[in-house]
């Protein structure tokens, strides 16, 4: 498996395909699942020369935590449907590559197990009505030891999933669970709930909760930015959610850069969606985030070949990017700027 394209086929292959449709698919036509990889086909990077690379660094710290890389693991749900050992599994990969590992509030291995794993762990929440529920959820990923919050504010009510509903699939198979959403050890999990009333308040709400930084996932608009720091956030993730919620929505390439020059450095800005290449870190990063976050390759690794599979589309992604990063006349990521980004001939 030369490429992450060869571990989604290799995924493919393994997977039933109805929950290869749940991981691959998005919404409606799937125009915004598209359009993430289609920007990054469109920018070119103009790179520099004789600049003595030889000694090169991927590290960054990110609130606090040092990575080895700027590649971050962003939340997916269900991982035991692609792994028995699910987002365990994920998390060993992610600790044996030192990056941060974002764990869906739909994870199906309980937080204290996957915190178990040594991992740089942040959680995802789907604020709940429920807000006393909410709460405790919070409490309970502070106690595991997580370093962040990441709340995700991009859907108020669930895409539509085409693939989804021409397979019939809505709910996890008998014997799997969102195991973090048991009230009691015993008892059966809740069921997500979308709450469409959700407002800044509530996310300042959160954010007055715990001392952890919170992240805000899913902006794309750079006036919802500039809200989301005046509220509170310690951290924006530039995201559509893979293009599972709205199907029409920008490519978070193509909305990077009016979203970093809102926040204006405020406040670290990562971005997910689409990203498959060590160009791709290269170009987002050079465009202002501090970091990327990957989806679906990791869900690919872990049905490919469990924490291996995992570890080798973290190592795939290293290895491309120190290369680029060479390649370009960067010795380490704050080498990279705007200035190795051809903006003016992407055709928007
Ligand atoms: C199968 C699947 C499940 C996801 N589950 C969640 C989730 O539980 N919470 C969340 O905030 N985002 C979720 N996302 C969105 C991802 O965090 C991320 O934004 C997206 O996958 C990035 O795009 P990529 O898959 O092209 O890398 C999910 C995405 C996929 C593909
Ligand atoms: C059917 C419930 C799915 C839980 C939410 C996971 C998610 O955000 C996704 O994109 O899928």
């Amino acid at each position: 498996m030369l490429t992450l394209s060869d571990v989604h086929d290799a995924a493919e292959r393994r997977l039933d395909p109805v929950h290869y449709d749940f991981f691959a698919g998005g919404a409606g036509e799937e125009r915004t699942v598209a359009a993430n990889t289609e920007a990054f086909d469109r920018y070119r990077l103009v790179p520099r020369v004789l600049r003595g690379v030889g000694r090169r660094g991927l590290d960054v710290e990110l609130l606090g935590q040092a990575l080895s890389m700027p590649v971050l693991v962003s939340p997916t749900a269900f991982h035991r449907l692609a792994h028995p050992d699910g987002e365990v599994a994920t998390a060993r990969a992610a600790a044996a590559a030192r990056t941060v590992m974002i764990l869906s509030m739909a994870a199906t291995r309980t937080v204290e197990d996957v915190a178990a794993t040594g991992v740089r762990l942040w959680f995802q929440l789907f604020v709940q009505p429920d807000r006393a529920f909410t709460e405790r959820l919070v409490r309970r990923a502070e106690k595991a030891g997580c370093g962040a919050l990441v709340v995700t504010v991009d859907a108020p009510l669930f895409g539509r999933r085409d693939r989804d509903v021409r397979n019939g699939f809505d709910d996890l198979p008998a014997g799997l669970a969102c195991e973090n959403l048991r009230e009691a050890p015993t008892g059966p999990p809740r069921p997500i709930t979308w709450d469409p009333e959700l407002t800044w308040a509530d996310l300042a709400w959160v954010c007055g909760l715990t001392p952890l930084p919170v992240l805000v996932k899913g902006i794309l608009h750079p006036d919802d930015a500039h809200l989301a720091v005046e509220h509170g956030a310690g951290g924006i993730i530039v995201s559509n959610h893979g293009g599972r919620q709205l199907d029409g929505a920008t490519a978070t390439l193509d909305a990077l850069t009016d979203v970093v020059d809102a926040v204006a450095g405020r406040v670290p800005v990562l971005l997910d969606g689409g990203v498959r290449r060590g160009t791709d870190v290269v170009t987002a990063l050079a465009l202002g985030a501090t970091a990327v976050g990957i989806g679906r390759p990791v869900v690919w690794g872990l049905a490919a070949d469990g924490t291996a599979g995992v570890r080798h589309v973290l190592e795939l992604l290293r290895g491309e990017l120190d290369r680029a990063m060479a390649l370009c006349g960067a010795d380490r990521v704050a080498a990279l700027g705007p200035d190795l980004v051809d903006i003016g001939r992407c055709h928007r």
